[in-house]
């Protein structure tokens, strides 16, 4: 059984801990790096460990198409398999259907898609997303829904929104892994009588924890904050509330304010392969020119490993000259930026100083980028 408790609050700001059933403890608010394929890119497990990261995200669509979830489960599941022994959210498929599979057809029984690998034609029903999810055997796992492409009709999103609660119910109603954790997903695009009717609906099945789905879909920040404004405060007070694919560091900030506890998203690790570089004045391109001779390192201050030793001249020169250690340097630094931001809010939240920390954080930020 998951359990998860609120130590603090500032204004609608959470600080929580999360401990899963197999005793792995997770500060919230939490940032979850992406490890689509049983890898965060270029990262070694050991190395995420010193980043401070708690949990990280694996992916059921990818992992079912390759190497296949029976093969994790022979040889011992994903955590023995990627040698992560802290904690495991696998999304269940229903986004990286709608995002990669190359066609798709959504059938009240389940989805019809062609694999983005190899153009084989697959059926997933949410019965086989939870048993691809129990065999994966991760910690917590999601309710294999539909996600909505932004925007839509009301008629579309209406219909979408109760077939991924009938879809919440079979799930429910699936054999889930030893001490692994089942949460709902909020959908109902922007509609806030949608996704309030559809949170009512999933309360009554009942889930450890709940997700918002169907945001950074491509709808603008403003209309994203406005349905987390509506829709966050409805959430259960005591369970984890997970906010899915957020996000850039402002829209970290502006989640917790809103409530939320827990965020993934592929942007430090996606960024950092493209030269991308976050810094609390604002992210740098480091193949831009003005870096070529530039001794100091990507954020004076910043203490993660790549700060530490290198300069931006060696980081713009490894990267223009694809080196692979480009791409391992860039993505210490920019998940050393995003779990230490985190960090720093949960001390805030903690300190009842939130408002003060975000009013700081944005004035640093509106200093330009380095
Ligand atoms: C900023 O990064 C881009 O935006 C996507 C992240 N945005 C996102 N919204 C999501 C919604 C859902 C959902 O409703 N249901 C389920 N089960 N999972 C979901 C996963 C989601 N991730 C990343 O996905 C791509 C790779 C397209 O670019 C990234
Ligand atoms: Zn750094």
């Amino acid at each position: 059984m998951l359990e998860f408790r609120v130590v603090a609050r500032d204004g609608r700001a959470r600080r929580g801990r999360l401990v899963t059933a197999r005793g792995v403890t997770v500060e919230t608010p939490v940032f979850m790096p992406v490890g689509t394929q049983a890898t965060v890119k270029s990262l070694s497990p050991d190395e995420l460990e010193s980043l401070g990261a708690s949990i990280i995200l694996g992916n059921t669509y990818h992992l079912y198409l390759r190497p296949g979830a029976e093969r994790v489960a022979r040889l011992g599941g994903l955590h023995r398999f990627m040698a992560w022994h802290r904690a495991i959210l696998t999304d269940s498929g229903g986004f990286q259907v709608f995002s990669l599979a190359r066609t798709r057809a959504v059938e009240e029984e389940g989805v019809r898609f062609q694999s983005h690998i190899d153009g084989s034609s697959h059926f997933i029903r949410p019965e086989t997303a939870m048993e691809i999810q129990r065999l994966l055997g991760s910690d917590i796992a999601m309710c294999f829904d539909e996600c909505t492409p932004y925007p839509v009709t009301r008629d579309y999103a209406e219909e979408s929104m109760r077939r991924t609660v009938r879809w919440a119910e079979r799930c429910r109603r699936s054999r889930t892994g030893d001490h692994q954790a089942v949460f709902g997903i909020v959908q109902g695009s922007v509609f806030a009588d949608l996704r309030k009717a559809c949170l009512e609906a999933l309360q009554e099945i009942g889930f450890e924890g709940y997700a918002v789905g169907s945001l950074s879909v491509g709808e603008p920040k403003e209309t994203m904050l406005s349905v987390l404004e509506e829709l966050a405060p409805c959430l259960p007070e005591e369970r984890p509330r997970y906010l899915m694919g957020v996000g850039t560091p402002e829209d970290l900030v502006e989640g917790v304010r809103l409530g939320i506890d827990m965020f993934d998203c592929v942007m430090p690790t996606r960024n950092a392969r493209n030269g991308a570089l976050f810094t609390s004045s604002g992210n740098l391109q480091i193949k831009n020119s003005r870096f070529a001779d530039d001794s100091e390192p990507i954020e004076r201050g910043c203490t993660c490993y790549t700060c530490r030793r290198f300069s931006r001249a060696y980081l713009r020169h490894l990267f223009l000259a694809r080196e692979l250690l480009a791409y391992r340097l860039n993505t210490l630094h920019n998940l050393h930026y995003y779990l230490k931001l985190m960090a720093d809010i949960r001390n805030a939240v903690e300190a009842g100083s939130f408002e003060s920390w975000r009013k700081d954080f944005y004035e640093r930020r509106s200093g330009g980028s380095s």
